[in-house]
């Protein structure tokens, strides 16, 4: 079967990660996990033999037929379509182990984990996931480095993130161009308290878009420079701080101090008993 690229297609083939995603996801009689991108089933086959219930989302049609036949049993459904187009919370499923189509990524994370202002409920136990190494580090990232940006603070907010294993192109087939890395994700129970998730969401997008910046220049079309000087200051940061110098806690305490320009001020609440899918 020839992979396609469209799909993001890559087979994994190397025994030692698939046990150390299926060691990671720490599977117990009862769970229920959800596998996206089934492909050629390399990863459901241990998942199926650790005893846990799959669902299984697969985009490419083709495949389906011949998944179904090989692993179609009590505790195997296989969804065919597109997992950002699928409503998660009726599937029921506690966890995720997956082999991700690196080409949907961002929506992806967004579709697993929610966002600031609209997390997911009710959140997984723990998502095992073969991304980038690029992603993997950037959700990794403490303040001051390199791959630490918005999705960072946006990802801890949500999440703890460990790295499980690297993983080198030549584990798949075909061999990706990038290098990876399985991490597992765990979402907080709790999440930080926050008067306007959707004013921090605000604050960090336009913190990082222009992140060589000084903040109180990066943030000048929201709030007045000195404003921002005035919380550094009260945070006990050097006024002249990056966004990429501030911690998730920064963060926090920064969006509290600073004062909300009125259009924002109503948030937006997400509807009862919907879950998130930004
Ligand atoms: C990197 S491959 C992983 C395949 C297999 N799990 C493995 O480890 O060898 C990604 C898989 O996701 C599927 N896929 C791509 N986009 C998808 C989407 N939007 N929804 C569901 N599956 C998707 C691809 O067809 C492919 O089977």
């Amino acid at each position: 079967m020839r992979a396609r690229k469209r799909f993001g297609q890559h087979w994994l083939r190397s025994e030692s990660v698939l046990a150390q995603m299926i060691a990671a996801a720490e599977l117990h009689a009862g769970d229920r996990v959800l596998e996206i991108g089934p492909g050629r089933g390399a990863l459901t086959r241990p998942l199926l033999a650790s005893g846990a219930e799959v669902v299984a989302v697969e985009l490419d049609r083709d495949l389906c037929g011949q998944l179904q036949r090989q692993f179609g049993s009590e505790r195997f459904q296989l969804i065919a379509g597109d997992i950002l187009r699928l409503d998660l919370a009726p599937l029921g499923c506690n966890k995720v182990v997956a082999n991700i189509p690196y080409n949907i990524t961002g929506p992806l994370l967004g579709h697993l984990l929610g966002s600031i202002a609209r997390p997911r409920r009710p959140a997984f136990e723990r998502l095992i996931l073969l991304v980038q190494k690029e992603i993997g580090d950037r959700l990794m990232a403490a303040p001051g480095s390199k791959a630490y940006g918005a999705l960072s603070v946006r990802g801890q907010f949500l999440a703890t993130c460990e790295k499980v294993c690297a993983v080198p192109p030549h584990a798949f087939q075909p061999p990706p161009k990038v290098d990876s890395v399985v991490i597992c994700l765990r979402p907080h129970a709790t999440l930080p308290k926050v008067r306007s998730p959707q004013w921090l969401e605000t604050l960090l997008k336009q913190g990082f878009a222009t992140r060589r910046k000084m903040l109180a220049n990066a943030l000048k079309s929201l709030v007045e420079p000195d404003q921002v000087r005035q919380a550094l200051r009260q945070l006990g940061r050097d006024v002249n701080s990056r966004a990429e110098a501030l911690s998730l806690e920064d963060w926090l305490a920064l969006s509290e101090l600073l004062q909300q320009p009125r259009q924002d001020q109503q948030d937006p609440q997400p509807p009862a008993g919907r879950s998130a899918n930004g």
